[in-house]
């Protein structure tokens, strides 16, 4: 940098008079003459002086700089201050301005000198004048036995919030030991007690030969200060762990788990959850934080490890069920559901529908004076969704969703992840009980701006009508090409209705994406993990039913779709099995919701979708990890 070589004899002329004249000026000044030499290597593009010279050139550097050469500046003058006691000196101030005669500037200073900032401010300027900055500890006793064990006495003030620690006994010695201290708890924040200090005394009270529970008694009767006496742990556990968040895929209550080491301490947590994991130094016991309650101390969760381990033993104690895991008593009660709505179905014409399908489920609208066709929405899909579930392909897709969900991971890693402007839409997909207003609400967003949101084109093995065109109302394939499909993973969800497949494949939906439109898709609950993927990143919206009275009040002129009534009305028993489907929905499928509407006022419902799906796509959400890992590996 001191080379002179091809530097500007005029820039060496400006500087050289600076350094000779200055050379005590601070390291800002020798900042500054560096920058300006490093300026001419800048614009030859030397190696590496781009770097250097961003390094040197950056704010928070120049304000170190400023900030050392202000210390050497007052370290050198020997500053002593003018009093070490500001504050009895204000107080006698402001003692003497009582009697003096009011006048506004005296009434100003009175104040300042009142205010409590003011009188911080002046504590802390006595406290820094006269050197108090440590507490004044006892000397230490002379002739300390060599064999003595060195204690720590550790003073807590308990203020009515939990320690925050487990004890336990050692196997072996019989000793009370800390066993975890919680994160963020009373214990945690003393920074004094450690996993693995060996309690000696309680408020004086000697714990040797003590059960837990009864040192847990003691602690539990003190009240305000609690004074331990410890043996400390050799080395105490250092957490360098990173922070992980983590979904969970299923709920856990620490009052009906038996073996969990401290009941008090668990955290309860529901499905779809996120957790901010903190510790886990314990493969069995983990410390963790609801993202919503972040404030507030750590609580105790199964481990990934021994969650598995308790799925894996209750999966093996129930009889053995094809298709069903742990969770599959809701499965099976929802297939007995659809069992009763094929029971009622009576044989119709099928032209009958299909001919009154382009009507009644107004798949063409005009919109700014075009003509545009919303694709989906055909009833034969619709019903065919309904019943998938006992098609024989189903099987399929049941075995992906059903019996490995139950054994998969409890927890799945989850970031924060927001989509690019330049990134593809992210795939909404709506899910809810049939007759919720899933696809009024769907058929509502489309028509709002077909330019933006658009549904996916469903296959089908059924034959083209004269009315129809391929690619519009369905792409119509061989049975054979739609089995290739499915057996290659790429549909989405498919079933059979009167003898012919129906589904939507993951292609339609990707060139919807591709298109820069958002692909709204409404799918079966079963469903959404198979399109749970790194490259449609879905994201998921639970409309829920309201309550039974509001329903029949705004239900009164709704119509359902079925296999024998074009235009049936919503009666009472429809509604209650509406709410009770919601709930079985909601109970083995929240854990994938991203977002749930009630769906009472239909306007205000369409609104609420509209804001969740802007949010969707222009706000951070959570997401699985590998779905964003994958893409920084691919990109
Ligand atoms: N909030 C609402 N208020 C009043 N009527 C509604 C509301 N939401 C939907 N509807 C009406 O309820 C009926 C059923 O809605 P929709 O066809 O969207 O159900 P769906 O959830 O798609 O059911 P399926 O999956 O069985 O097709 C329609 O007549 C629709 O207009």
């Amino acid at each position: 940098i001191q080379s002179d070589k091809g530097a500007d004899p005029l820039d060496k002329k400006n500087m050289k008079p600076s350094t000779a004249t200055n050379p005590e000026n601070g390291f800002s000044q020798i900042l500054r003459l560096v920058l300006r030499e490093l300026n001419l290597f800048y614009s030859r593009d030397v190696n590496g002086v781009c770097l250097l010279y961003d390094l040197l050139h950056s704010p928070w550097l120049r304000a170190l700089l400023k900030v050392y050469d202000c210390l050497q500046e007052f370290k050198e003058k020997k500053l002593v201050p003018a009093t070490t006691h500001a504050q009895a000196l204000s107080c006698e101030v402001v003692g003497i301005l009582r009697e003096t005669p009011k006048s506004p500037e005296i009434q100003e200073l009175k104040q300042i000198l009142q205010d409590p900032h003011f009188k911080a401010l002046l504590s802390a300027h006595d406290t820094v004048a006269q050197k108090d900055f440590e507490p004044l500890l006892p000397p230490l006793p002379d002739n300390i036995p060599e064999s003595e064990e060195a204690m720590r006495i550790v003073c807590l003030v308990k203020n009515q919030q939990p320690l925050g620690a487990t004890i336990k006994r050692h196997e072996m010695t019989g000793d009370i030991l800390v066993a975890r201290v919680i994160h963020g708890g009373l214990a945690e924040r003393s920074g004094l007690l450690y996993a693995g200090d060996k309690l000696v005394e309680v408020n004086g009270v000697s714990v040797e030969g003590l059960d837990p529970e009864q040192v847990i008694h003691i602690l539990a009767m003190s009240r305000g200060t609690i004074m331990f006496k410890v043996v400390p742990v050799s080395a105490p556990p250092v957490n360098s762990q990173k922070m992980v968040y983590v979904r969970a895929m299923m709920e856990y209550w620490p009052q009906e788990d038996p073996t969990i080491p401290c009941m008090d301490a668990g955290l309860p947590f529901q499905k779809g959850d996120i957790l901010q994991i903190v510790d886990q130094n314990d493969t069995l016991w983990w410390q963790a934080r609801k993202i919503s309650d972040l404030g507030t101390c750590a609580g105790l969760i199964p481990s990934n490890h021994l969650l598995k381990r308790k799925q894996r033993e209750f999966w093996w104690s129930q009889p053995y069920q094809p298709h069903t895991g742990l969770q599959s008593t809701i499965s099976i009660s929802m297939e007995e559901d659809d069992m009763k709505i094929d029971e009622k179905c009576v044989e119709a014409d099928e032209e009958t529908f299909e001919s009154e399908e382009l009507s009644e489920d107004k798949e063409e609208f005009v919109g700014s004076g075009q003509k545009f066709f919303i694709a989906g929405f055909r009833r034969s899909m619709r019903l065919c969704r309904r019943k998938s579930h006992l098609g024989p392909l189903r099987a399929g897709l049941c075995g992906a969703g059903g019996p490995r969900s139950a054994l998969g991971a409890p927890y799945e890693e989850v970031v924060r992840f927001q989509r690019r402007p330049s990134d593809r839409h992210r795939l909404v997909v709506l899910v809810g009980p049939s007759g919720v207003g899933v696809n009024e609400l769907r058929r509502q967003l489309i028509e709002l701006n077909p330019k933006h949101f658009q549904s996916a084109v469903p296959h089908t093995t059924r034959s083209k009508k004269s009315y129809e065109m391929d690619g519009r109302e369905y792409h119509y394939v061989s049975k054979e090409t739609f089995e290739s499909l499915v057996y290659s993973h790429r549909m989405l969800e498919y079933g059979e209705y009167k003898g012919h497949l129906y589904g939507t494949s993951v292609d339609a939906v990707q060139t919807v994406l591709d298109e820069g439109k958002i692909c709204v898709m409404d799918l079966e609950p079963q469903g959404i993990q198979v399109a749970r993927t790194q490259e449609l990143k879905p994201y998921v919206i639970f409309i829920k039913p309201s309550n039974m009275s509001c329903m029949k009040q705004s239900r009164k002129n709704a119509k359902i779709i079925t296999d024998y009534f074009v235009d049936m009305k919503f009666k009472d028993e429809d509604l209650q099995e509406m709410e009770d489907l919601a709930q079985k929905m909601e109970a083995q499928f929240r854990q994938f919701f991203d977002h749930v509407i009630v769906n009472d006022n239909l306007q205000d419902a369409c609104a609420q979708l509209l804001s969740a799906v802007r949010k969707a796509q222009e706000e951070p959400q959570w997401v699985p990890a590998t779905w964003v890992s994958l893409d920084t590996a691919s990109g």
